[in-house]
């Protein structure tokens, strides 16, 4: 933790130090001690996409609940399967899907039958009707079907009281079809991560204001809004903060109950950098480490209450990489899921770029290949971090590794979305 003030060669960051800690390390460093935010919330199946359940979700019924045709056609007693086809039989009545069941089919006659419909008390086996003529009230049977043939049974899928889905899992469209069979009218869901977000700094102006002379927009907020949203998490902004010590912490003490506090700008240790000390007028205790990334170098790192806090630099890739590497998997630990940092693809770039370091680099890339001779990428832009428009130009992120010219791994934007 800095004190604000004039910097003194303790505060600021050695230019000359080693070049830091490993992003592997930091990220064991974050997720320490980290737990599931405790609390539920009781959701309709139809929202409850991409969160986790709490608890194992038991089958109230059997799956299906009675038996039933699995195709349209005519339902045939047992002793009829003895018959050799063709053959024909009296129509003794019908049921669709969402009849009850009705009586009992009689040796000797058939029943219409639709795919749904359950199969009443002596229907063996159902004969589709393309290997069916019906003639008035009667129908003649070109194919005799075997015993159970297309009858789907009771509990054939699920049997009552089995459990359908394990509490734990991250729902997903496969599993929410199973908790809609279950009749569930709510699952028991481990509340939202709450994550606040704010950019800071004098320059930034609102959206929408004119800019004055040394002023410009925020490009944070937006682009981490988005790589932060996920169904699991509930986002709070708390806007943009000049900076300024009893700003920065009057907005931290009005934020409310978070999980997380996502922060940028003000961390590279220099005498506008107020974050830490700000953090610490509102309760917290936080430290920048530097890391062995590019961007990204400088990290903050601590809690406030019962919130985590990162802060990234304020150059908009640092910001990106940051929330991608510790952000997004600190989220998914606080929602119950596995962290699970981002790994990549193996790729290759077309030709080596300039101004490398070497420590783990990610650079905005466009994907110029993907087939049986893999991916090949092309590093876009000056590997400025403050470049934007090579980063909105891109596929994903190139992950250059030290001493490796042309060897990366490929992150795909959608692959490093909290949500993805
Ligand atoms: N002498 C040194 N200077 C800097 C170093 C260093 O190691 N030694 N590191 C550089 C790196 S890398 C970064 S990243 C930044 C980190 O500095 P801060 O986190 O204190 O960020 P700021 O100074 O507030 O801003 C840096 C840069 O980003 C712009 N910015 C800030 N917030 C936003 C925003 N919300 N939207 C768009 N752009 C933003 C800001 O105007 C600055 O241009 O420090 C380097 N300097
Ligand atoms: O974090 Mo800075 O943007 O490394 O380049």
């Amino acid at each position: 933790m800095r004190n604000d003030g004039a910097p003194t060669a303790a505060t600021l960051p050695d230019p000359c130090a080693p070049v830091g800690l490993d992003t592997g390390t930091a990220l064991a460093l974050i997720l320490e001690g980290v737990e599931a935010v405790a609390g539920e919330e009781a959701v309709s199946p139809m929202l409850a996409a991409g969160r986790a359940l709490l608890r194992d979700l038991p089958a109230p019924a059997p799956l299906p609940p009675f038996p039933n045709a699995a195709m349209d056609g005519y339902l045939l007693a047992e002793p009829d399967l003895a018959r050799a086809a063709p053959f024909t039989l009296p129509l003794a009545g019908q049921r669709f899907a969402g009849d009850a069941p009705g009586e009992a089919l009689r040796p000797g006659t058939t029943i219409r039958i639709l795919t749904g419909a359950v199969v009443p008390p002596g229907g063996a086996a159902v004969m589709y009707q393309e290997r069916c003529e019906r003639h008035g009230d009667a129908v003649t049977f070109h194919q005799t079907p075997l015993l159970g043939a297309n009858i789907r049974g009771a509990g054939e899928d699920a049997g009552a009281g089995s459990t359908l889905l394990r509490g734990g899992i991250r729902l997903e469209p496969q599993h929410l079809a199973l908790a809609g069979a279950a009749g569930a009218a709510t699952l028991p869901l481990r509340r939202r991560v709450r994550v606040g977000l704010m950019s800071t700094g004098s320059e930034l102006a609102r959206p929408g204001e004119a800019l004055r002379p040394g002023q410009i927009h925020d490009s944070n907020r937006p682009m981490l809004a988005a790589l932060l949203t996920a169904p699991f998490v509930s986002l709070q902004d708390l806007g943009t903060v000049p900076d300024r010590p009893d700003l920065l912490a009057q907005t931290l003490r009005d934020a409310g109950d978070l999980d997380l506090l996502v922060t940028t700008g003000a961390v590279a240790g220099s005498e506008a950098d107020h974050l830490p000390r700000a953090i610490a007028l509102a309760g917290g205790s936080v430290a920048v480490q530097r890391l062995a990334l590019r961007p990204g170098k400088p990290l903050l790192h601590g809690s406030l209450g019962q919130a985590r806090v990162l802060g990234f630099g304020g150059n908009p890739l640092a910001g990106f990489v940051g929330a991608s590497l510790f952000a997004v998997p600190l989220i998914r630990a606080l929602a119950g899921l596995p962290p699970a940092p981002p790994r990549g693809r193996e790729a290759r770039l077309d030709e080596v770029p300039g101004r490398r370091v070497d420590r783990r680099e990610f650079r905005p890339a466009q994907l110029l290949e993907d087939g049986a001779d893999g991916v090949l990428l092309r590093c876009l832009g000056p590997g400025s971090s403050a470049r934007l428009m090579p980063l909105a130009a891109a596929d994903g992120l190139a992950e250059l590794l030290p001493g490796e010219p042309l060897r990366v791994r490929f992150h795909p934007f959608a692959s490093l979305l909290a949500g993805s």
